[in-house]
């Protein structure tokens, strides 16, 4: 075990080490320093460099982000001494606010304790700090079908909630392996959209909106052997991931009928190509309303053109691109963009985030 953690952390000093222009004779005596602490503790700490320039270089690596010409640019909250619930609580409304901006969306990531032994000192049960809640009722699936398991979850801890499409769940945190801990998000702290088409109505008389920030909970952030199971990180949307996903796809808010009829369109063959025009009515709204309410979003063409100056970029800088074709390509016109008609090689560069078991089932 000691030998793969001293394998990581030296790979992670020397390149970290290497890209922020450190001497040598500084790196050589860290690496000294990390392989004695390891010897002795069986782990050792990130300095605040390497812990802020290890989190923008594990975003560099997510092979599956379209977003990362901006890697540099991550604004890193240090909150590994937190160890009190109320403080980690605190933390996560403050990331909210912080990333929030008004609008103006900063992207952020908060990362708390590592792990040491076997127990993950923190775990925030969230997908996503602000997300929809999802109920099973008699007359069909209230709010977002994602979200069915975790609400149920939050409601066997006691949380109730109002019952319509659009309830912002709690936060959800567990310390070492104890009895998980809910509290509320204060309703002024989230942002939301109202979504509105510029010129049509697409939704009858149902009131659609989507919150502004993605923020990702529930993933591990590995830095040189060193893991943070609870590192939550935001950006901002890419207006395809609301309007041709969590608002079109069938088994989330399956808006594209609705919008099919209110647009008039002849949902009787396939060929009239409604369901392609519904989508594309859809992400016009999605973008136009975010603009209009001043929240930072991007369109799928632009984020295509901003990864292709990352690519440029990354080969300047003389390191090999990785990337999940199968993720990099929008959903919508994907043929429309160069991603589509490129190859990437799909490798697992460290640091990086990883998926891991769901704390709750
Ligand atoms: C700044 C604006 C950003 C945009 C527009 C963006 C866009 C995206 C999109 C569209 C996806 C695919 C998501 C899906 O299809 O469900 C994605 C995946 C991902 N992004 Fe970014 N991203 C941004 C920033 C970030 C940041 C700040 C981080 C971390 C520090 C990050 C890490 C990731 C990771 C790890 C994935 C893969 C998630 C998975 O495998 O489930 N992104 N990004
Ligand atoms: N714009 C974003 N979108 C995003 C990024 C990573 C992961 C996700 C959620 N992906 C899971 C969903 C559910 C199945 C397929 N997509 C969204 C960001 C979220 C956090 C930072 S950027």
């Amino acid at each position: 075990m000691n030998n793969a953690l001293h394998h990581a952390a030296e790979q992670f000093i020397q390149t970290c080490h290497q890209e922020l222009g450190k001497p040598s004779t500084e790196t050589q005596a860290r690496l000294k320093e990390v392989k004695r602490h390891i010897d002795q503790f069986g782990y050792y700490e990130h300095t605040d460099e390497e812990l802020v320039h290890g989190a923008k270089m594990a975003w560099r690596n997510a092979n599956r982000c379209i977003g990362r010409l901006f890697w540099n640019r991550l604004n890193v909250i240090d909150a590994r001494h937190l160890q009190k619930e109320a403080d980690v609580f605190q933390a996560l409304l403050n990331h909210i606010e912080i990333s929030t901006n008004g609008g103006e969306i900063i992207p952020t990531i908060t990362i708390f304790q590592p792990e040491m032994a076997q127990v993950a000192p923190v775990r925030i049960w969230n997908h996503q700090l602000i997300r929809y809640a999802g109920y099973d009722t008699p007359s069909g699936i209230v709010g977002d079908p994602s979200s069915l398991a975790f609400t149920r979850a939050c409601q066997s801890l006691g949380w109730r909630g109002a019952g319509t499409h659009f309830d912002p769940l709690p936060l959800v945190v567990q310390l070492n392996g104890q009895t998980p801990r809910w509290l509320p998000i204060p309703q002024e702290l989230i942002l939301e959209v109202p979504i509105l088409h510029p010129h049509h109505d697409l939704f009858g008389g149902l009131e659609v909106k989507w919150y502004a920030v993605p923020i990702i909970a529930d993933m591990r952030l590995e830095i040189g052997g060193i893991n943070y199971p609870a590192a939550p990180f935001n950006g901002w949307y890419m207006g395809t991931e609301i309007g041709a996903r969590n608002l079109a796809d069938e088994t989330r808010y399956n808006l594209l009928p609705r919008i099919a009829a209110n647009l008039g369109l002849d949902t009787r063959s396939n060929a009239s190509l409604w369901k392609d025009r519904a989508l594309v009515e859809l992400n016009i709204a999605v973008l136009h309303s975010y603009k209009h309410h001043g929240v930072t979003i991007v369109d799928h063409h632009t984020a295509a053109q901003q990864f292709k100056t990352f690519e440029k970029n990354e080969a300047k800088a003389e390191r090999d691109l990785t990337g999940d074709w199968t993720w990099l390509i929008p959903p919508l016109s994907p043929a429309a963009t160069h991603i589509f008609h490129q190859t990437y090689e799909n490798a697992i560069v460290s640091p990086n985030f990883f998926y891991q078991q769901p704390p709750y089932h």
